[in-house]
């Protein structure tokens, strides 16, 4: 059942049509990552939402109420931007607390939620600081704990780990999928880079021309792309496209790569004759130097070795482990607790001195 439901919603600035009746259906509690480029509107879609903008056309229901009638401060959605302003002049705390003091919550649970959105977020030891005494990590965290203490039950995220380093970004990434859960809300999640949308999204959208060209899990996505624009946002290195036109052949199909016969693993009789586009991910192209049946000949001409994993965090009692397979949007879909065991690859454990820390 959809909780936010978007129905032809339009907005143009001047002649420029942003958004071009778009529909959105978000359920209770899910996170959908609306995912596009530079320009493409995200941003406007959330003021939308908040509040901060009247549609030129189209409706918004949320949780079966018409949002149109209804201010920005009765709709029950909190909105965090990318730069997170915090108070300059007010300890943690008090940022954290400011809308709960809005709202003139007694001071005993006030505390008790302060208390907890900070366990939830590990800032609690630095509860008492001002802003320009907390590391950029803390700021974020603390921001967002401001976003998250009222628990609004829809929050929306505008691209929050563009401005902070790598090394932040990766943790928030391992840990938000947890924290939105455990926030109970409805998350709408804005970002441009493909790899939060997967790592982050119980379902992605892919904003494109003022509309939602797909709107699926992680995996679907990225396994099954409905357009090649969608199949060439997700992937880095990009998804490999040819044109050719299938033919039928004794043992199935093939196509012709550069004068030279590939025989398809997939049977798609129905496109024999038919000129189309074929789309290889890197990770499903086998590359060997023994001849084989129906394989490219081709030459490998370079080697660059880059990351590009699917990074799970492991717990054994309250040690943590980081571990990382190849690209796996599957695996990056999880969002349950998973038992399981862990080995060590043969081979590859190095071993350091504890005073001096040289490898030993
Ligand atoms: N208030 C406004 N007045 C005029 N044009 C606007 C206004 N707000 C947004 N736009 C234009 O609408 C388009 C979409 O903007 P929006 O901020 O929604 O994009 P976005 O997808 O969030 O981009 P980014 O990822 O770069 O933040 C842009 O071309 C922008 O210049």
């Amino acid at each position: 059942m959809s909780y936010l439901q978007i129905s032809g919603l339009s907005k143009a600035f001047g002649k420029k049509q942003v958004l071009d009746g778009l529909d959105l259906d978000v359920r209770r509690g899910e996170c959908l990552v609306v995912f596009g480029g530079s320009g493409s509107g995200k941003t406007t879609l959330l003021r939308h939402i908040a509040g901060l903008m009247a549609p030129d056309a189209g409706t918004l229901r949320l949780d079966g109420r018409d949002l149109s009638e209804q201010g920005p401060e009765s709709r029950g959605v909190a909105m965090a931007f990318q730069n997170f302003a915090l108070y300059p002049h007010l300890s943690a705390f008090e940022n954290i607390a400011s809308p709960l003091r809005a709202r003139g919550l007694d001071e005993d649970t006030l505390r008790q939620r302060v208390q907890e959105t900070a366990r939830l977020l590990k800032i609690e030891h630095v509860l008492t600081h001002l802003p320009r005494q907390l590391s950029n990590g803390q700021k974020q965290r603390t921001s967002l704990a401001r976003s998250l203490v009222h628990k609004p039950p829809v929050l929306l995220l505008d691209d929050p780990l563009r401005n902070v380093d790598a090394k932040l970004r990766f943790e928030m990434r391992l840990e938000f999928p947890k924290l939105f859960k455990a926030s109970g809300a409805t998350v709408l999640y804005v970002t441009q880079d493909y790899r939060e949308a997967l790592a982050l999204g119980d379902r992605i959208g892919v904003l494109e021309g003022g509309r939602f060209q797909q709107i699926d899990t992680p995996a679907g996505i990225y396994r099954n792309p409905r357009t090649r624009q969608v199949a060439r946002l997700f992937g880095d290195p990009p998804i490999n496209l040819f044109e050719v036109t299938p033919q039928r052949v004794a043992g199935g199909m093939a196509v012709e790569i550069a004068g030279q016969p590939l025989l398809l693993p997939d049977s798609r009789t129905d496109l024999a004759g038919q000129p189309c586009v074929l789309g290889v991910r890197p990770e499903d192209v086998i590359f060997s130097t023994a001849p084989e049946a129906g394989a490219l000949p081709v030459a490998l001409e370079a080697v660059m070795p880059i990351n590009v994993r699917t990074v799970t965090l492991l717990k054994a009692g309250s040690v943590e482990i980081l571990a990382s397979r190849p690209e796996d949007p599957e695996l990056a879909a999880t969002r349950e607790r998973v038992p399981g065991f862990a080995r060590l690859a043969p081979g590859r454990s190095l071993f350091f001195d504890r005073a001096t820390g040289a490898r030993l």
